[in-house]
């Protein structure tokens, strides 16, 4: 029998084990890495119902497809609100302010009858899209930055700057465990971020009528929110002799008015008129000289569709209306509730009073639920390293994509970090095509292979990206 010296047994055993590593990480199918996440069913329904169990599984896949992240002694790696993840990947160059990438674990419910072509947590593959609830909000962006960083890591790259990413687990209920007390901690340790990417705004491409090629949004400011709950009550009483108008009644009347009332049209009043002055030159005739005069021409242009209408104003969505309790019983009580998103030029006290007076109506109870202001606008200019580095990264991996700011229409975590950063930004580089609108918080939520491959590009480039001193000075 052939006997081989221990030493080379263990050798040989040593590069198998080096080979298989960095083959899984190179070699092994992107696609597979999100399709598993998209599997576990990470549902946040409401603040006091959320998928623990689904979470703690998400916690254990992550640490088995990124072996190199969980037990690299450079990266620091933290639980935050139970289920959040902190990671601090330090830098050799202390003196560099860090950064911080943030995306979400968590999902919103997703029912397969609601018309899914596969079912939602399934991440069946159609046509070169992988199906299912967290594609594209958010764990695209979980796994892509993740699959960044091992790429990295197995490269043996140490980063000059030092970053943070932060994996919020109960975004979609607004981070009060994981967002928030991320912030905390980094408060409390005196923690100071150059700027901070989170989800938001995506590449545009074909939604805007007239626009030449896709247009990168990073988005620079996020809209503010109010919701109010309105009621009326009224005696309740046969059905056979019912009163002139029912509570059911008044308050229908009430929520039709604040649908067909729309609050003003804001164009030109906030960075919303940035975008178009950025993207005015991709504008074909006639559109070209429409952009040239937006101010008069917005509501042709971008109020016809929800998405591009939303960027214009602040949006009224009646989410929730309930009353009555038997066919023959004049309901007592009628209640609804309204969503607001607030337009950057406006205030959540102007919009309280505009709710109030729309209605007008004494017999309907306005009640504020929550809200707050719309966040503070990043700088954007030659000069902001956030904004610049993100703009050459993307045209690093798409230089066929225009870049230019944006507002945010829904809100991300990154909302709660305005204390450690005056430079936030909202983007993710998932292509968002006529028809996508519905997949958000909709039925077929899906990206692309090739897209999801392009976003882990995306982050691997911005990571290094990054890491340069500063932006180069302007040509001489
Ligand atoms: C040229 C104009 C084009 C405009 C196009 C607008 C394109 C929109 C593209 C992408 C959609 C953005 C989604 C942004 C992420 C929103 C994440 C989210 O859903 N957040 C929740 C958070 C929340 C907040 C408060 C309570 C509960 C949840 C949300 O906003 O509802
Ligand atoms: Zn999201
Ligand atoms: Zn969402």
């Amino acid at each position: 029998m052939l006997r081989y010296p221990g030493w080379l047994l263990g050798y040989l055993w040593w590069l198998l084990k080096g080979c298989y590593a960095v083959a899984r990480v190179f070699l092994v199918d992107a696609r597979v890495l999100l399709g598993v996440a998209v599997k576990i069913p990470t549902v946040s329904f409401s603040a006091s119902e959320q998928n623990t169990t689904a979470l703690k599984e998400f916690d254990q896949l992550l640490r088995r497809v990124f072996p190199k992240i969980f037990s690299s002694s450079l990266v620091q790696h933290e639980m935050v609100g139970n289920y959040s993840h902190l990671l601090t990947v330090p830098g050799s160059e202390p003196d560099l302010e860090p950064y911080m990438l943030l995306a979400h674990i968590d999902v919103v419910p997703a029912d397969e009858a609601d018309g899914w072509d596969a079912p939602p947590f399934s991440a069946q593959e159609l046509n070169g899209f992988i199906y299912g609830r967290g594609t594209i909000d958010n764990k695209q962006s979980v796994m892509g930055i993740l699959q960044a960083l091992e790429y990295l890591l197995e490269q043996g790259y140490t980063p000059r700057r030092s970053f943070y990413i932060g994996l919020g687990h109960d975004e979609e209920i607004s981070g009060p465990q994981g967002a928030v007390n991320i912030v905390k901690l980094l408060k409390s340790r005196g923690v100071k971020l150059l700027y901070v990417l989170d989800e938001g705004l995506t590449i545009m491409d074909g939604v805007v009528d007239g626009l030449i090629g896709p247009g990168a949004l990073i988005g620079v400011s996020e809209k503010g929110q109010a919701t109010v709950k309105l009621s009326v009550s009224t005696p309740p009483g046969h059905s056979s002799m019912p009163p002139r108008e029912s509570s059911i009644g008044i308050l229908a009347s009430a929520v039709t008015r604040l649908e067909k009332n729309r609050m003003p049209n804001l164009f030109g009043h906030g960075p919303e008129r940035a975008t178009f002055e950025h993207l005015a030159h991709k504008f074909g005739w006639p559109y070209r000289m429409v952009m040239s005069n937006l101010w008069l021409f917005s509501s042709l242009v971008l109020e016809g569709q929800p998405d591009t209408n939303a960027f214009v104003r602040t949006t009224t969505a009646v989410t929730m209306f309930n009353s009555g309790v038997k066919i023959n019983v004049m309901p007592a009580y009628a209640e609804a509730f309204v969503n607001f998103r607030i337009h950057s030029s406006q205030t959540l006290q102007e919009v309280l009073k505009l709710i109030k007076s729309t209605i007008s109506d004494e017999r309907v109870k306005v009640e504020f639920v929550s809200g707050f202001d719309p966040l503070p606008i990043s700088s954007y200019d030659e000069d902001t390293f956030g904004y610049q580095i993100i703009k050459k990264t993307v045209h690093d991996i798409f230089p066929e994509v225009t870049v230019s700011p944006g507002i945010c229409v829904g809100n991300t975590d990154s909302r709660h970090y305005t204390e450690l950063s005056p430079d936030i930004y909202r983007f993710a580089p998932s292509w968002y095509k006529p028809g996508d609108s519905a997949r958000f918080h909709g039925v077929n939520e899906r990206i692309s292979i090739q897209n999801y491959e392009e976003i882990v590009l995306f982050y691997f480039q911005l990571m290094q990206n990054s890491d340069i001193r500063n932006l180069p000075g302007p040509r001489t």
